[in-house]
């Protein structure tokens, strides 16, 4: 007997090409969102390691994983989501709210041009994939606290696509992609899935959440708490935070398969697997 099932089927996966950068000078030195206690000591060759089972974990996913050199000064360089936005071979640079991580901008802009992107200055502060999220068609894009509106009107205009602006609310969820994680991971799918955190958000962008996607992941408080929804999905696979136990168990229900990371150390920075990876799009 065929089972049918409407949930994540395994056609939906692609393959990934994604950017990443190994956090040789990681620390937090500086305090620029609530996860990050400059007073408490880091252990950057803990930081270095699991980042290294997440690099791994991909490369056993054979995703395509470009690197950027670690420039010395830049702990959060590692967060390479922040890096820009990437479509339709167009390189989004960023521009960072914050004057400590601002020289990423550039660094990360000179590399989507070397690797022959069309990398586009930014006019607007913006932290690229960070509140920038594709889905099926539309660009999801967050703001209140770090990229400006009018970021998401200019990569409206460049990407031609259509981008629906959600308002932050809860300071520890700053960037879109600690609050919704992307689960069908082809561009112009029908019915996209994703699963986002209710809470996160205010009344009206939690109502065009849930219009748009009524049959949507509803994430836990403790699972977004270890960073659960910051996750990275090939459509079939989805690399999670370990300790988003729920989340886990969710997404087999839903028919998609969990690989569980442990990014303890990385999350002092405030950042978990998909924070460390940006997308690729020719
Ligand atoms: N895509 C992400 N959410 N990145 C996390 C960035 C963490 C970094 N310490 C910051 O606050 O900017």
């Amino acid at each position: 007997m065929t089972q049918t099932t409407a949930e994540a089927p395994a056609s939906a996966a692609v393959r990934p090409s994604v950017l990443m950068c190994r956090p040789d000078h990681f620390t937090v030195s500086y305090r620029i969102n609530p996860w990050m206690f400059p007073q408490l000591p880091t252990d950057t060759a803990l930081a270095v390691q699991q980042w290294e089972v997440l690099y791994r974990t991909y490369l056993d996913l054979d995703f395509d994983v470009q690197l950027i050199d670690p420039i010395a000064g830049l702990p959060d360089m590692v967060y390479a989501a922040n890096g820009g936005f990437v479509l339709d071979g167009i390189a989004y640079g960023a521009s960072f709210t914050h004057p400590e991580r601002q020289p990423e901008g550039p660094a990360y802009l000179q590399w989507f041009a070397n690797a022959g992107f069309d990398a586009r200055e930014p006019a607007s502060v913006n932290e690229g994939e960070g509140d920038f999220l594709l889905v099926g068609d539309v660009i999801l894009a967050g703001t209140g606290f770090r990229s400006a509106t009018a970021s998401h009107e200019e990569v409206a205009r460049l990407f031609g696509r259509e981008v629906v602006s959600l308002n932050l609310v809860n300071p520890s969820f700053y960037h879109l992609d600690t609050a919704v994680a992307v689960l069908d991971a082809r561009p112009g799918a029908d019915r996209p899935r994703i699963a986002y955190l209710p809470s996160a958000f205010d009344e009206p962008s939690l109502e065009v959440l849930r219009d748009r996607f009524p049959d949507a992941i509803l994430a836990t408080e403790e699972d977004a708490a270890v960073l659960g929804l910051n996750s990275f999905s090939d459509g079939q696979n989805v690399v999670i935070a370990a300790r988003a136990t729920t989340f886990s168990r969710q997404l087999r229900e839903a028919g998609y398969s969990p690989i569980g990371v442990d990014l303890s150390e990385l999350l002092r920075g405030g950042g978990g697997v998909k924070c460390c990876t940006l997308e690729l799009r020719r």
